[in-house]
């Protein structure tokens, strides 16, 4: 019998100035800090009063990001918000660069212009076994579908098509995904749903 799962919903916060940090405490729910939308990151510490609502995102240029950060700075900027105890993404590919934290984390891996193999989606899941979540988000190339369906199949994964359909993104979510990114004023990402549109089908679906 096959069941559908309930997402997690994720608001994706861009934070272009500090005072964008107060709106975490009017929404319900997990939000994301996109922290590289701004050049003036908050010290590590002035999260310590959301550490347990939020997960900060220092997202790579090359993975969807928004501004370009030293990558040393970036793994000495992570390691404290581990040692604070604040949730964190982190790329696959940094990972590969720079030996952070992991476990317990949210490991990412976005693909814009080829998809990978389901060898190289075998390898992921196994090395970073351990993660909060496993990420895969794939803009809408050929084949993109049956990825994501392969994607599915793995434990603890969270997955979307960066397609331009808000409902198609909403149905892969019920395929098992952990989490469900969406958006408060404007998106992240192309085919997210408005927090508000999100919840409202959700509650009608798992009512
Ligand atoms: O990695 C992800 C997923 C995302 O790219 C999306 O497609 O909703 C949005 C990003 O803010 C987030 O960090």
């Amino acid at each position: 019998m096959f069941s559908l799962m309930k997402p997690e919903i994720v608001v994706s916060l861009p934070v272009t100035r500090p005072d964008d940090l107060n709106k975490v405490n009017k929404i319900d729910g997990l939000v994301e800090l996109r922290l590289d939308y701004s050049t003036e990151l908050p010290n590590p510490e002035e999260l310590i009063p959301f550490k347990h609502k939020v997960l900060v995102t220092l997202r790579d240029k090359e993975e969807g990001g928004r501004i370009k950060y030293d990558v040393d700075f970036k793994a000495k900027y992570l390691e404290r918000l581990n040692e604070l105890g604040i949730l964190y993404d982190v790329e696959a590919s940094f990972l590969e660069r720079r030996k952070i934290e992991y476990v317990g984390k949210i490991v990412s891996a976005h693909y814009f212009s080829s998809l990978p193999s389901t060898e190289e989606i075998d390898q992921l899941f196994r090395k970073y076994e351990g993660a909060y979540t496993i990420k895969v988000a794939v803009a809408s190339l050929p084949g993109y579908r049956e990825l994501l369906s392969y994607v599915s199949g793995k434990p603890n994964a969270t997955f979307m098509p960066m397609s331009n359909d808000p409902i198609e993104r909403l149905a892969f979510s019920l395929l098992g995904s952990k989490l469900l990114y969406t958006y408060l004023e404007s998106p992240t990402a192309q085919g997210q749903l408005s927090y508000t549109q999100a919840k409202q089908i959700l509650e009608c679906i798992f009512k």
